[in-house]
């Protein structure tokens, strides 16, 4: 199988950059005439990945909403897996995971080795641990020809309190992001440790060309826009994957109006890259 950077860079350039996120929140699901239960979670799930799978280089189930529904979610979420591969999308499993290393091992088994019924192509994780916490996924994400997006510069309003601030001669975003260019280094098309860069946080002096893969959530309903994303990506655009959730998950229940949704975003963010 080759690289996740590899299969990513070449499922843009194919599908186009958007990844629809899976954030099946209660008001959603009642937003579609279902009920907030693992049934109702059940049939937004698998009609938004019927939607959008087939038309998307990737998509990002975010594990919370699954979370809550119990043992019954979680085998929900194990389906949107399969049949996100099955629809030929590469699954950015959002967990945002991150803790000693030996307990990251546990979780880099659990997400990112393929004999697991919750394995994904690649998950987000958390850095703030330090480094070391992150040795264990990378190691995975290796062995098994996997991805990751490490958490960088997010997109939620309080995050410069941590990410801003200085260690040493650079951000700790920087950090994260030189961190993420060495293991990058030489890798092509792509390499496969990705960053999460949100399209909500206004030009960037950060580096972003870490010749990896730019996780941009935060468009639409966080306020990002193509435009956005084009001011703080600059050259990198072309790396950037956008990621949208509640606006484009919004237009259903209408399956063809939620693709058409996501096809209108998508278009943008294609005409952005040229
Ligand atoms: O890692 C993420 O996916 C993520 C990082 C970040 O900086 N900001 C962010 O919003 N996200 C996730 O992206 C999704 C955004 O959802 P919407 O705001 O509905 O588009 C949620 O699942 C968030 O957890």
């Amino acid at each position: 199988m080759s690289t996740f950077g590899a299969r990513l860079r070449a499922a843009m350039d194919d599908r186009g950059p958007l990844c629809p996120g899976i954030d099946p929140h209660a008001g959603l699901l009642r937003a579609w005439g279902l009920d907030d239960t693992p049934a109702g979670l059940e049939r937004f799930a698998l009609g938004a990945v019927e939607a959008l799978g087939p038309v998307s280089s990737s998509l990002k189930p975010q594990s919370a909403f699954f979370e809550r529904h119990g043992s019954r979610g979680i085998a929900v979420l194990e389906r949107v897996l399969a049949e996100i591969r099955a629809a030929g999308a590469l699954a950015i499993l959002d967990v945002k995971r991150g803790d000693i290393g030996s307990t990251a091992e546990g979780y880099a088994d659990a997400y990112l080795d393929p004999a697991s019924p919750l394995a994904a192509d690649a998950i987000t994780v958390s850095p703030y641990l330090g480094s070391s916490s992150v040795q264990p996924f990378v190691e995975a994400a290796a062995r098994h020809d996997r991805g990751l997006f490490v958490l960088a510069l997010t997109s939620n309003p309080g995050a410069g309190q941590v990410q801003h601030a200085r260690a040493g001669e650079r951000t700790v975003a920087g950090t994260v992001l030189a961190e993420l260019a060495a293991l990058n280094a030489g890798a092509e098309p792509l390499g496969s440790y990705g960053a999460v860069v949100g399209a909500t946080i206004g030009e960037t002096a950060e580096d972003l060309a870490i010749n990896g893969p730019l996780l941009a959530p935060g468009v639409g309903a966080q306020g990002g826009t193509p435009e956005a994303v084009g001011r703080i990506f600059g050259d990198q655009v072309r790396n950037a994957v956008p990621s949208s959730s509640r606006e484009i998950l919004s237009a259903g229940p209408d399956l063809g109006a939620l693709r058409d949704a996501a096809a209108r975003t998508n278009d943008a963010f294609r005409t952005l890259v040229g």
